[in-house]
C-alpha cells in the first residue's frame, strides 16, 4: 500500500467542512477545485492566494469566519509547503489518518476522538492550505524544484532567500533539507545546482562576505587562512559525500545567471542550541566540555545582526561545499555525543553566500567592494516542534524542549505579528512591534522577513506516528506563515560601472585556465612580468593606487570623526560650563539677597544713604570754602585797620607832641618870647619843631635809625603795659633797645626812649621774672650818661635859661643826678653827690607829668588793664599832680588854638576806637557765626 492512497482521502470527503458548531475558527475552508492550482504550475508570487477563502484563528466569530476579499501580498508571500512523510517501510498502514489531503494545496484534519481538539471542537475537522502538498510519493528533486528551484533563481539574482523545514521530530525535516547519499536533500541539490549553473563564472576576486551583508577585500597569505578558511576542506576525517543526485543539467539551465557578473561562492554551517549560536565548522577538541558559542552583532550599515566569528568558507566546487556539509554535520554529531546533546533539539543553519563582482565591457572584473554585491541563501533545518509536555522530558531534556519551543513559539509570533501589521496597514493602522528579538533564531532572519528575501517554509508531517495535536499545532503555524507577505526593499545600490573610478580593482577576466593562472594575483610577480604583458603591470598599479586612496580616504573619515566627536565633547564641555556658571550666579544671588534680608533692608537701600552723605559733605566742602574765603577777606580788612590805626597813633604822636610843644611855648614861656628869638630871631616852638624836624631829619636818613629806635619804643611801651605781669616779648624788645648801637643823646630824647624806661621803673608790676624793671633803668642811666651835643646843649641851655631858667635847671640837674648815680661797673659810686631829696622829688613829679602826658595814649592801649579809655584817662588824670592840671588849664584858657588841637585830637582817637571795635566786633562775629544747628565744618 503506497501512503498516497492511503493519505488522501476520496473526492467525496475533501468537502468536509468545517464544525458546524463553531467550536473553532482556526481552520481553514477549502475552496472549489476549480479554484485551486494545479501542482505543476509554477510558482508564482501571489497566484496562489487569490480567490483563497480562508478562516483565520484570530477571529473570534463562532463559527468558520470567510473573508471573501482576503488580503492581497504585495509583493513576496511567505511560500508554505507540506511534505507528508511517507510510511517507513516497518510501519503498518493506519487507515484511520487523521490527515487527509485533499488536493495539492488542502489538507484536512479530523481529530481523532481521543484528541484534545475533538473533545473541544466536537470532531469538526480543519483544512489547511498550502502553497503546494507534497504527498508521499514526492521525491527529492520534485521537492527541491518545486519548494527551492525558485529561490534560488531568487539568489543569483543577487537577493537573500530563506528556506526552512518546520515540523515535529522524525517528520522528515533533516531527510528534506539533507537528505543521504542517494536521495539528497535541498541542500546538496542546491549546491549541485548552484556550481552547474555558475560553473564558468566563477570568480577569483578576493572578496569575502563579512557582518550581515558587507563585503570586504582581503589579500591572500599562505599562513593564514582566516579569510578563506579553506584549511578545514583539508580534514581527512571528513568523508565527503558522493551525493548520486539526478539533478540533471536541465535544472541547472532553467536558472538565469547574470552574463555581467563573475561569482564567488561562500558557504558557513551555524548551530543555535539552547539559545546559543555554535559554528558546526569549528571542531572541537577532545576534551574539550564546553562549546564557545558565538554572539550576535549588530551591522550599523544595514541595522540587521549577525553571528559574529563565525567562519565562512570559499568553496569553488560543489565538492568542497559537500566537504563543509559533511563537516558540520560530523561536529553537530561529535557535540551531541560529547555535550550529551540531541541533534533534533537543535536549529542547523546552512548559508550560501554569493557574491557577485561586475564585468565591464573591456571583460575587466571589478573586484572592488564599492561595486561588487551579496546575496545569502539560508537553509535551515529547525529542531522538533513536539510540545515538551508530550515528551516526558526532565532535566537537560526538559530544558532543549522549552528552548525549542521557546525559539518555534517566537517565529509563530513573529509570523502572526506580520500578518497582523499587513492587515494594520492596508487599513491604515500603524503597525505593531514584531517580536523578533525573543529568541536568536527570529534575531537572525529579522531581515528576511522584514525586507529583503524571499521566505520558504517546508513543513513536514509524518501523520503515522505523530500525535494529532503535535501535528495540528504545525499546520496552524503553517497556515499562518502562508498568509505573510514579505516586503522587498530596495537594495542598497552599488556603484554603476558606468561611473567607476579610475583606480577602482580591476582585473582583466579570462576565461582559459592560463590566462587565469597568469592574472591570478597569488602567481609569482616575475614570472607574471616574463609572461603577461603591461596590462598586469598596469593592473596591479592601478590597484596600488587604489588601495593608497583607500587608505587616505580612511584615514580621512578617521580625522573627521575625530575631529566630530572632540567638536561635539566640546560643545557638551562648555554647555555644561554655561550651566555651573549660571548656576553660581544664581547662588550668589540667592546669597546677596538672604544677607540683604538679614540686616533689615535691602542693600540696594543703602546706596541712597551713602549717596546723601556725600552730597551733604559737598555741600559742607562748598561752606567751608565759603567760610574760608570771607576769613580771609576779614584777615585782609583787618590788616588794612591795622594800618589805618597804625597811621592814625603815628598821627597823634605827631599831634601830641606840637600840644606839648605848644603846652610849652604858651604856659611856660613869655609871650615876647615866643614872638621873637633875640638868638636866632625864632621862637621856641619853632625852635622845638625846627630841632624835631631837624631830630627827624636827622634820623630818618638812610639807615632809618631814628624809626627803628622809634619802633621799639612804641614796641616797648605796648609790650609793657599790656597786663600786671611784665612779658617775654618785653625782654625781647629791650634787649634788643639794649644793643641799638649808636644811640645818641637826641636819639634818646627825640624818641622819648628815656621817659618811657622811667615810666617802666616807676609802675608797679605784680611780677617781673624778667628783670625789666630792673634793666630799664640800667638802660636809663645810661642813656642819661650819653653825651649831648655841645652846640645843641649849649644852645638849649640858652634858650632854656632865657625861657624857663627853673625848668631848664631842674632838667640839668635831674640829668646831671641821674649821671651822678650812676655808678661804675664795679658798684664804686664814681659820680658828683645828688641833688637833694626835695629837688629830686621835684623834677621827678615835673618828668613824670611830662611822661605821662607824653604816654597817655599807652594808658588808653586796648591791652591795657582797665581797657576803658575813659577810665584809663581818668586814671591817668588822677595821678596828674595839681600843677599839671592848672598848667593844663591855663594853657587852654590862653590858646583857643590848643583846645581846638585837643578836640582835633579827641576826634582822631573816638575814631580809632570805633575802628579798633569794628574790627573786634567783625571778629567777633567770625567766632560766633551762627550754626544753624548743624556741625559746624570748622570744628
Ligand atoms: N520523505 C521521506 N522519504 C523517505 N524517508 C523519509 C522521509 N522523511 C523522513 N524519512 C526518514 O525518516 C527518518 C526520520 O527522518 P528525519 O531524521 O529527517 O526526521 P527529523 O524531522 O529531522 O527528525 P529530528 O527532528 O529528530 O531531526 C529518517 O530515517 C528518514 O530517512
Amino acid at each position: 500500500m503506497t501512503s498516497d492512497d492511503t493519505n488522501v482521502p476520496p473526492a467525496t470527503d475533501r468537502g468536509v467542512s468545517h464544525a458546524s458548531t463553531g467550536a473553532t475558527n482556526s481552520s481553514f475552508q477549502r475552496p472549489s477545485r476549480s479554484q485551486s492550482t494545479t501542482a505543476n504550475q509554477p510558482l508564482i508570487e501571489g497566484k496562489h492566494q487569490e480567490g483563497m477563502v480562508l478562516s483565520s484563528s484570530t477571529t473570534t466569530s463562532p463559527s468558520t469566519t470567510t473573508f471573501s476579499a482576503p488580503p492581497q501580498p504585495r509583493k513576496n508571500p511567505v511560500q508554505a509547503y507540506l511534505r507528508i512523510r511517507p510510511l517507513s517501510p516497518t510501519q503498518v498502514v493506519d487507515s484511520s489518518s487523521y490527515l487527509k489531503v485533499l488536493d495539492d494545496e488542502w489538507v484536512s484534519l479530523i481529530p481523532p476522538q481521543d484528541s484534545h481538539a475533538y473533545r473541544k471542537r466536537q470532531g469538526a475537522s480543519d483544512q489547511y492550505q498550502f502553497t503546494k502538498v507534497f504527498t508521499n510519493n514526492t521525491n527529492q528533486q520534485q521537492l527541491f524544484e518545486e519548494t527551492t528551484l525558485p529561490l534560488l533563481q531568487y539568489f543569483l539574482h543577487g537577493n537573500n532567500a530563506l528556506i526552512f523545514a518546520y515540523g515535529v521530530t522524525n517528520s522528515g525535516k533533516t531527510y528534506t533539507m539533507l537528505g543521504n547519499k542517494t536521495e539528497a536533500g535541498i541542500v546538496p541539490r542546491t549546491i549541485q545546482c548552484l556550481f552547474s549553473a555558475l560553473q564558468d563564472r566563477l570568480s577569483q576576486s578576493l572578496l569575502k562576505p563579512v557582518m550581515h551583508g558587507s563585503i570586504q577585500a582581503y589579500e591572500l597569505d599562505p599562513r593564514n587562512d582566516s579569510h578563506e578558511n579553506r584549511s578545514l576542506l583539508l580534514d581527512n576525517d571528513v568523508h565527503t559525500p558522493d551525493y548520486t543526485m539526478d539533478t540533471s543539467n536541465d535544472t541547472a539551465n532553467r536558472l538565469e545567471v547574470d552574463a555581467g557578473f563573475e561569482y564567488g561562492i561562500w558557504v558557513s554551517f551555524a548551530e543555535i542550541y539552547n539559545e546559543k549560536v555554535y559554528d558546526l565548522l569549528e571542531s572541537p577538541s577532545k576534551k574539550q566540555t564546553k562549546r564557545p558559542s558565538l554572539p550576535l552583532k549588530y551591522e550599523y550599515r544595514s541595522g540587521y545582526k549577525y553571528v559574529a566569528g563565525l567562519k565562512n568558507v570559499r568553496v569553488k566546487t560543489a565538492k568542497e561545499a559537500y566537504t563543509v556539509i559533511q563537516k558540520g554535520q560530523q561536529n553537530r554529531v561529535v557535540f551531541s555525543t560529547q555535550m550529551n546533546q540531541s541533534s533534533s533539539r537543535s536549529h542547523s543553519i546552512f548559508t550560501i553566500s554569493l557574491i557577485r563582482c561586475p564585468v565591464d565591457s573591456a571583460d575587466y572584473v571589478i573586484e572592488d567592494p564599492a561595486y561588487a554585491t551579496m546575496s545569502k541563501l539560508s537553509i535551515v533545518d529547525l529542531a522538533g516542534s513536539e510540545r515538551y509536555r508530550n515528551t516526558f522530558n526532565q532535566g537537560q531534556r526538559l530544558k532543549e524542549a522549552g528552548n525549542i519551543n521557546k525559539s518555534l513559539m517566537v517565529l509563530g509570533q513573529c509570523m502572526e505579528a506580520l500578518r497582523l501589521n499587513q492587515l494594520k496597514i492596508e487599513s491604515g493602522r500603524r503597525p505593531g512591534v514584531v517580536p523578533f528579538r525573543q529568541s536568536k533564531l527570529t534575531e537572525l532572519f529579522k531581515n528576511t522577513f522584514e525586507s529583503d528575501g524571499k521566505v520558504a517554509i517546508v513543513v513536514n508531517v509524518n501523520p503515522f506516528d505523530t500525535g494529532f495535536d503535535e501535528n495540528s499545532g504545525v499546520m496552524k503555524f503553517a497556515a499562518i506563515a502562508k498568509e505573510v507577505t514579505t516586503v522587498q526593499q530596495q537594495k542598497q545600490q552599488k556603484l554603476p560601472l558606468s561611473e567607476m573610478s579610475e583606480t577602482a580593482l580591476k582585473r582583466l577576466r579570462r576565461n582559459t585556465t592560463e590566462s587565469k593562472n597568469e592574472l591570478d594575483p597569488r602567481i609569482n610577480l616575475d614570472n607574471a612580468c616574463q609572461h603577461c604583458d603591461g596590462a598586469l603591470i598596469k593592473t596591479l598599479l592601478e590597484q596600488l593606487d587604489s588601495l593608497r586612496n583607500k587608505w587616505l580616504d580612511a584615514e580621512k573619515r578617521y580625522a573627521t570623526l575625530e575631529s566630530d566627536t572632540r567638536r561635539q565633547v566640546s560643545m557638551e564641555t562648555n554647555v555644561e560650563a554655561e550651566k555651573w556658571r549660571d548656576m553660581y550666579m544664581s547662588l550668589l544671588k540667592q546669597k546677596s539677597d538672604t544677607i540683604g534680608a538679614r540686616i533689615g533692608h535691602p542693600m540696594n537701600d543703602i546706596v541712597p544713604e551713602e549717596t546723601n552723605d556725600r552730597v551733604s559733605l559737598a555741600s559742607l566742602e562748598a561752606q567751608q570754602q565759603q567760610l574760608s574765603s570771607e576769613i580771609d577777606k576779614l584777615h585782609a580788612l583787618s590788616k588794612e585797620y591795622d594800618k589805618e590805626r597804625q597811621t592814625l597813633l603815628e598821627k597823634i604822636d605827631h599831634m601830641e607832641l606840637g600840644i606839648k610843644l605848644e603846652e610849652l611855648t604858651t604856659s611856660n614861656l613869655p609871650s615876647n618870647h615866643l614872638a621873637s628869638d633875640p638868638l636866632n630871631g625864632s621862637t621856641f616852638a619853632a625852635r622845638e619843631l625846627q630841632r624835631s624836624d631837624s631830630g627827624a631829619t636827622q634820623y630818618s636818613g638812610s639807615d632809618d635809625r631814628y624809626g627803628t629806635f622809634l619802633d621799639l619804643r612804641k614796641q616797648l611801651r605796648r609790650s609793657v603795659f599790656k597786663r600786671d605781669e611784665l612779658p617775654e616779648d618785653a625782654e625781647g624788645i629791650l634787649n634788643q633797645i639794649e644793643q641799638f648801637e649808636g644811640v645818641t643823646f637826641d636819639l634818646v630824647k627825640n624818641t622819648k626812649m628815656g621817659k618811657l624806661l622811667k615810666l617802666i621803673t616807676q609802675e608797679e608790676f605784680k611780677s617781673d621774672p624778667y628783670s625789666i624793671q630792673q634793666r630799664a633803668l640800667d638802660l636809663f642811666k645810661r642813656f642819661a650818661r650819653l653825651p649831648r651835643p655841645i652846640a645843641t646843649t649849649t644852645q638849649l641851655h640858652q634858650d632854656t635859661m632865657a625861657l624857663d631858667p627853673t625848668e631848664d635847671t631842674l632838667m640839668e640837674d635831674f640829668m646831671d643826678r641821674l649821671n651822678d648815680e650812676g655808678t661804675d661797673d664795679d658798684g664804686r659810686t664814681n659820680n658828683p653827690p645828688l641833688l637833694s631829696q626835695k629837688k629830686a622829688t621835684e623834677i621827678e613829679l615835673q618828668w613824670h607829668d611830662q611822661v605821662t602826658d607824653d604816654d597817655e595814649d599807652l594808658h588808653a592801649s586796648p591791652g591795657h588793664q582797665g581797657t576803658d579809655d575813659s577810665d584809663t584817662s581818668v586814671a591817668c588824670d588822677s595821678r596828674k599832680s595839681p600843677s599839671r592840671k592848672r598848667r593844663s588849664l591855663d594853657a587852654s584858657t590862653k590858646h583857643p588854638h590848643l583846645t581846638q588841637i585837643n578836640n582835633t585830637l579827641k576826634d582822631v582817637k573816638e575814631s580809632l576806637k570805633e575802628t579798633v571795635k569794628h574790627v573786634g566786633v567783625s571778629h567777633e562775629q567770625h567766632d560766633k557765626r551762627p550754626q544753624d544747628g548743624k556741625t559746624n565744618p570748622m570744628e
